[in-house]
């Protein structure tokens, strides 16, 4: 694509690092809070949530550009005071939406990044501005905007000066009216293979609707988002804006617990949060423990197909086993886990592997023989 000078593919993804937060490495990165900033109470109980969810940006409007110039309008400062001192005592970053110039101005030293949103995607002067900034940008996909406008919209902050650019697809317009905006999760792959540049996912402005965070976020991972920035209010039946398509911090808290296991399927790193306490803690190990046991049932029963391809004397192929045991050793040093833990569990695995093929052949056989003996009767 001509003109990407700067956002272009690079030999290296570009990793954006803010205070030890690296967005767009291995780590799958969650953003949460609420809409728009409403009080000190709200900022404190949500960015006490996000980070029991494992979460490291705390977010928040403070000048929100409103389809409806009588719809709240944000807190202005006096919110962004709110964000900042519950973000500082969690020990979380935090983010704001910048509309213009001057809230921009307002703003750029108070929070560790800014967001341009998708309404402003294309005003090219608070584009430049956000180029002179030393802080990251969050910059939305317009409303109607391909790809190429919003990697070039990228390219403006790029080229003023700001390398710290992060992509985020938060649905488009499209003549689908049961969603809000229709989620391009094809954008993420595609802006990944033309862009160096971090790309992260708002389910919550796409679907505009709370029921389909859960699946639209695992989506987001699947398809390779570096992080996900989530609608999460207190109590959304209150909220002044968006309350249909915030989650609860409860439906925010078990959502993280979920993604863990999307996120390692596509062999990323997803921080489920500490919670502090024993039981979550003990929730997150049980969540893990069923996926081992799930993923050994399956393994199980593709392992039991295999019999029909073997002679009974040949059921148990040690080659095999040798080969699957170094590798998952050296995959298990990776992972910083001890690899001869490897060598314990698997001759395990391997015995009830043979022993249900062998037991399947048997089976089969003694169809087999009685099918034998009734048809020579
Ligand atoms: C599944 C197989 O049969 C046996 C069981 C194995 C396993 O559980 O992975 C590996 C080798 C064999 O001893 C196979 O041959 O692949």
């Amino acid at each position: 694509m001509k003109d990407l000078k700067l956002a272009g593919l690079d030999s290296e993804r570009s990793i954006i690092e803010v205070d030890g937060v690296k967005i767009g490495g291995e780590e799958i990165i969650l953003m949460g809070g609420p809409c728009a900033v409403e009080s000190s109470i709200q900022m404190q109980e949500s960015a006490a949530t996000v980070k029991k969810a494992g979460g490291k940006i705390l977010r928040g409007g403070v000048f929100k550009p409103r389809t409806s110039p009588y719809s709240f309008q944000g807190l202005g400062l006096e919110g962004i005071n709110y964000m900042v001192q519950a973000a500082k005592e969690h020990g979380l970053l935090c983010v704001t939406e910048v509309v213009d110039t001057r809230s921009l101005d307002l703003v750029v030293d108070k929070v560790d990044l800014l967001q341009i949103g998708a309404r402003n995607m294309q005003n090219f002067e608070l584009l430049k501005l956000a180029g002179k900034v030393d802080k990251p940008i969050i910059l939305k996909r317009g409303l109607s905007a391909t790809i190429e406008e919003w990697l070039l919209a990228a390219e403006y902050i790029l080229s003023a000066g700001n390398s710290h650019v992060i992509l985020c697809e938060r649905g488009i317009r499209t003549y689908e009216p049961s969603t809000r905006n229709t989620l391009d999760v094809s954008a993420v792959g595609v802006a990944k293979e033309l862009s160096h540049l971090p790309v992260i996912v708002d389910p919550s402005h796409a679907a505009g609707r709370r029921d389909l965070i859960s699946s639209l976020s695992k989506a987001a991972i699947a398809a390779g988002a570096d992080g996900l920035l989530i609608e999460m209010h207190p109590n959304p039946d209150e909220a002044v804006s968006d309350g249909p398509q915030s989650l609860t911090p409860e439906q925010f808290l078990s959502l993280a617990r979920e993604l863990g296991g999307v996120a390692r399927s596509v062999r990323r790193a997803f921080d489920m949060g500490t919670g502090d306490s024993l039981e979550a803690l003990r929730s997150q190990i049980d969540k893990i423990d069923r996926d081992i046991i799930e993923g050994l049932a399956e393994r199980m029963q593709i392992v039991r197909k295999l019999s029909d391809q073997k002679r009974l004397d040949r059921v148990k192929d040690i080659s095999r086993e040798k080969e699957i045991i170094q590798r998952l050793m050296t995959l298990a040093e990776e992972l910083n886990l001890p690899s001869d833990l490897i060598k314990k569990i698997y001759p395990l695995i391997f015995e009830y592997g043979v022993q249900t093929q062998i037991k399947s052949k048997l089976q089969d056989e003694k169809i087999d023989s009685s099918f034998y003996n009734l048809g020579s009767k």
